[in-house]
């Protein structure tokens, strides 16, 4: 099967001038629409993915390895990132959970390897993260990285974690996102994936707990990579909720999303008209922004500058073949 977008240029026609308008780059300020799972066993997989253009890369050390090759793929993916590979993407790195035989092995592997952020899974409590903060801490001083440089993030996968969000999202600044892992989750709640309903309540509770903590929030994994119509169909869902994005599992699945977070060219020209009305206002001392008649308050400028960050980050929205007029 064909690997799509592998040897495509990116597309900066969509791009002019973006970057210059979207004035906060800091990483904090950038989209997390699409985290990319790997499995810490596939060589092939982990020589590679780089190229692909996800906002994150997930090296995974838990349920994509099997167990046998639970010590192979530790090696590995601390090779691959000492490799410099992956130096302009993020690096998350998905470990098993501490009360595991390779919990701590991996964790130890992950932060003296320079593993951005650390992904631990089935996290149900706020103490299940102090105590990866802990964990990491000591590392990071042993192996002489910079305390706190090393930045977590937790998985939600069942009713109790779904239930201790907020707590969970708050328990730390090293927290910087929360991801709702739909599998496992589904087989707590005795129910199995469906139409979205079964996953409405812990996805309203993961996103509510993201906005209280201020950090990112990724949608479930959309296992069936050849159903295009019901990915978006999904991504849909999940964007006019307010997710940040989503964990994926195949790279066709990456500029399906990042299209699908692009604004319209009208979103786009607007954010435009209302950012550089702002910055005038802000130029001339005035304090009320008016844009062809219209008040422009605070959060119309933000929603704006958002809209550029996305727009610089992937362009302008591609209509699907047959929908351009
Ligand atoms: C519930 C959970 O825990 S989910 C997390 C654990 N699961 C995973 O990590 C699954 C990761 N994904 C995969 O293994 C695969 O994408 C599958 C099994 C879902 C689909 O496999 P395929 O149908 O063979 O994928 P596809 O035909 O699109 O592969 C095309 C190319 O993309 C590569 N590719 C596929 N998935 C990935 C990936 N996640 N990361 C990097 N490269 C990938 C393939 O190696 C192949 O490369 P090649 O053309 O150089 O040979
Ligand atoms: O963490 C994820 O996104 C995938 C996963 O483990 C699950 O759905 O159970
Ligand atoms: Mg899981």
């Amino acid at each position: 099967m064909s690997t799509p977008h592998l040897d495509a240029p990116r597309d900066d026609a969509h791009r002019p001038h973006l970057d210059a308008l979207a004035e906060d780059r800091h990483p904090e300020q950038m989209p997390h629409r699409s985290m990319l799972f790997i499995p810490g066993s596939n060589a092939a997989m982990l020589s590679t993915a780089y190229i692909y253009g996800a906002d994150a890369i997930m090296f995974d050390l838990e349920d994509g390895v099997a167990l046998r090759e639970k010590d192979t793929a530790r090696l590995l993916v601390m090779q691959t990132l000492r490799s410099g590979l992956y130096a302009g993407v993020e690096t998350v790195v998905r470990i098993n959970p501490l009360d595991t035989p390779f919990g701590r092995l991996d964790l130890e592997a992950a932060v003296r390897a320079g593993a951005d952020v650390i992904r631990l899974p089935k996290t149900e409590t706020a103490s299940d993260i102090t105590e990866l903060e802990t964990a990491v801490e000591e590392i990071e001083r042993a192996c002489g990285r910079e305390v706190g440089s090393t930045k977590l993030m937790a998985a939600i996968e069942s009713a109790a974690g779904v239930v201790n969000a907020v707590a969970i999202a708050t328990a730390t600044p090293r927290l910087v996102s929360i991801a709702l892992a739909g599998f496992d989750y589904v087989i707590d709640m005795r129910t199995t994936r469906g139409d979205g309903s079964e996953l409405f309540y812990a996805r309203c509770a993961v996103l509510h707990a993201a906005r209280v903590a201020g950090i990112a929030a990724y949608d479930v994994v959309f296992s069936d990579v050849e159903d295009e119509a019901g990915f978006l169909a999904e991504v849909e869902v999940i964007r006019r909720l307010g997710f940040d994005g989503k964990s994926l599992v195949n790279p066709r699945q990456i500029d399906l999303l990042h299209n699908a977070y692009a604004p319209t060219q009208a979103e786009l020209d607007h954010a435009r008209l209302v950012v550089q009305a702002a910055e005038r206002a802000t130029e001339e001392g005035l304090g009320v922004v008016s844009l062809g008649g219209k008040m422009i308050d605070a959060p119309i400028i933000e929603a704006a500058r958002r809209t550029l960050r996305y727009a610089a980050a992937s362009g302008v929205r591609r209509e699907p073949q047959g929908a351009q007029s």
